[in-house]
């Protein structure tokens, strides 16, 4: 297989061709509804109609002869009441289809989010991912609530209000009308930079959503470092910017307003003025007066609500870039099958491999290793060696460049695997333990979706948190948050269960003691001691009791390796490890007997 069939192939594959307008990818969504859309337009029309019709009724009722005159009420009664149902079935439809496609947009944009490769991710701001998903399509949502019907309902009242004052006096409606270009070219000038101002606002609410949840997720450590004025201050910083936004935003929105009056005044003004003039001249009679005031009002509806449409327009468009630029992201894709695994190959091999996150600075410089079947080896090495990038580029979630050398496992280049195949051969379990919302039980299921109860309590037992469990209110039917109220050994050992029912036949274990205090670690190390039977684990850890077990210890330093044996041979051997041995464990640990030192 060529390099170019590489992992880093993966996402330019995905690139999409070249999207279409906003509108067309909009209309996608909304094309499953057709029915309600359907029914919105018909309904509009139906409204249009009924308003344009009570006016030729009322020209009728002022001409005709009082016997007429209940039959024409009569008539009237009916079409109110046909407008009526019009209107609300012209809401109803239209918050129907919106629900129903705002609905799918949403889990379309949800489910790419899922599927971006953490690279990705990890650069973004999740804040502002989840404003994406909330307030721009939240803004797409009012819009086809209230204004998509008058996109349909304008046009017909305009054109058919007008038509019947051209008829009645052509003269008339010219004149009033005389100043209308002028309005609406000062409208479309005024609404242009509605969506900047607006696709700015959604911006800056995507940050402050940011560091609400660094507010709320990191509470913990705010109030121990007593930052919680620091916090706020940045709070208020962003919000003072959602302000200024908001601000920028809704003085151009009002700006409009006045316009939209003085769009509608004018005409009036000089209608009134003309009308008398030609009532004088004998050209027009009162009652076509009255069909004039009434039709007017369905000529200069259409033309106020152009500055407020076009606003929307333009708010609508900011919104669906910001949500599409989401889905325009390249996504992970597989693009290869699942092949049979050897579980006797080597689980782990590193061959001169080189990385770097921005093609500049290299966090790992020509590293070679490898791993065999039930053996452990221990990575360490001072912070930001490149110890936990290792595990990343095993995961999959970031790519080798070409040249960077070759990551095997099980005796398969990293970039020949199907991702969720690789996925599926490794556990991993991280320093910081992720709790999903849910029950203990879903969380320790998180492992393998098939898995029975009883398979469930099997590993919760052998991770040493069967216990702790029982003691819980409901046992493991106890729903825990995200942070949850379980203490950090206890959600190491759930996490520890959860790798027990994966079973896979490789183990990454990032620090999995390291935040524990002694009587802690000695239960997790248990736990730990049972993952870690039968597999190939790469540990990462600052801990000596960990370490220690080790078949081999890697120590790195500035993304190479710099020494590479037993922990015995190494501390023998005089080198940076032993320094380092010397500095960290034995100060911190306190567990180094003289025999191990051995120097
Ligand atoms: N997503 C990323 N983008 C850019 N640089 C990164 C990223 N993740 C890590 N780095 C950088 O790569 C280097 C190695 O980081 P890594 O997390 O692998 O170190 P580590 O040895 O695991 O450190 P520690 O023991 O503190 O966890 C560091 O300089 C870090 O700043």
């Amino acid at each position: 297989m060529k390099r170019s069939d590489t992992l880093a192939s993966r996402k330019s594959k995905s690139q999409p061709p070249r999207p279409k307008p906003i509108f067309f990818r909009l209309m996608a969504y909304i094309k499953p509804y057709s029915f309600w859309v359907l029914l919105t337009i018909v309904t509009s029309l139906m409204a249009a109609g009924v308003d344009i019709g009570m006016g030729k009724l009322i020209e009728q009722m002022v001409d005709s002869s009082s016997d007429k005159l209940l039959f024409s009420a009569g008539f009237i009664g009916i079409m109110a009441l046909i407008g009526v149902i019009s209107k609300y079935l012209i809401k109803y439809a239209s918050t129907r289809f919106s629900a129903y496609a705002l609905r799918d947009l949403r889990n379309a944009v949800a489910n790419h989010l899922e599927n971006l490769p953490v690279s990705t991710v990890e650069k973004q701001q999740s804040g502002d991912l989840v404003s994406r998903l909330t307030n721009d399509t939240t803004v797409l949502q009012n819009f086809f609530i209230h204004h998509f019907a008058n996109i349909f309902y304008m046009p017909v009242v305009f054109v058919s209000a007008l038509t019947i004052l051209l008829l009645t006096s052509w003269k008339l409606i010219l004149f009033s009308l005389i100043l209308l270009p002028v309005g609406i070219a000062v409208t479309a000038v005024l609404s242009r930079p509605i969506s900047k101002y607006s696709e700015q606002l959604q911006e800056q609410l995507g940050s402050a959503n940011a560091v609400t949840q660094d507010m709320i997720g990191g509470i913990s450590m705010v109030k121990a470092f007593n930052r919680q004025d620091t916090l706020f201050e940045k709070y208020s910083k962003v919000m003072q910017q959602v302000l200024f936004k908001s601000l920028l935003l809704e003085k151009r929105r009002a700006l409009m307003s006045p316009i939209s009056i003085l769009l509608l005044s004018t005409p009036l003004i000089f209608m009134v003025a003309i009308g008398g003039y030609l009532i004088e001249r004998g050209e027009l009679t009162s009652g076509n007066i009255i069909i004039f005031l009434y039709m007017f009002s369905f000529v200069l509806q259409p033309i106020s609500m152009i500055p407020v449409l076009s606003a929307q327009v333009q708010e609508v468009t900011g919104a669906a870039r910001r949500l599409f630029d989401v889905l325009d992201m390249s996504v992970e894709q597989d693009i290869h099958s699942f092949l049979d695994v050897d579980l006797n190959a080597a689980p782990i091999e590193f061959e001169n491999v080189t990385f770097s996150y921005d093609g500049q600075t290299n966090v790992l410089n020509g590293l070679s290793f490898w791993l065999q079947n039930q053996q452990t080896i221990a990575l360490v090495g001072s912070s930001g060696c490149g110890k936990s990038t290792l595990f990343k580029l095993l995961c999959g979630f970031y790519e080798l460049s070409p040249g960077g050398g070759t990551i095997k496992v099980l005796g398969r280049p990293l970039h020949e695997w199907n991702l969720k195949q690789l996925r599926s051969q490794i556990s991993l379990v991280s320093q910081d333990t992720h709790l999903f919302p849910g029950t203990i039980a879903e969380n320790i299921g998180f492992g393998n979706l098939h898995a029975t109860r009883d398979d469930i309590v099997r590993v919760a037992k052998e991770a040493n948190a069967h216990d702790f469990i029982m003691q819980q209110p409901e046992g493991y039917e106890t729903v825990i948050g995200e942070r949850g109220s379980l203490s950090g050994g206890q959600k190491q050992r759930i996490a520890i269960a959860r790798a027990l029912l994966k079973d896979a036949p490789i183990l990454l274990l990032d620090e999995p003691t390291s935040a524990l205090d002694t009587h802690s670690e000695a239960i997790v190390q248990e736990a730990i001691e049972r993952v870690m039977k039968d597999r190939a684990v790469l540990v990462i850890s600052h801990r000596l009791t960990t370490i220690d077990k080790a078949d081999c210890v890697i120590f790195m330093s500035d993304g190479k390796i710099v020494e590479c044996n037993t922990h015995e041979q190494l501390i023998r051997s005089n080198g940076p490890y032993k320094k380092l041995y010397f500095k960290q464990f034995v100060l911190q640990d306190g567990t180094a007997s003289a025999d191990r030192e051995g120097a």
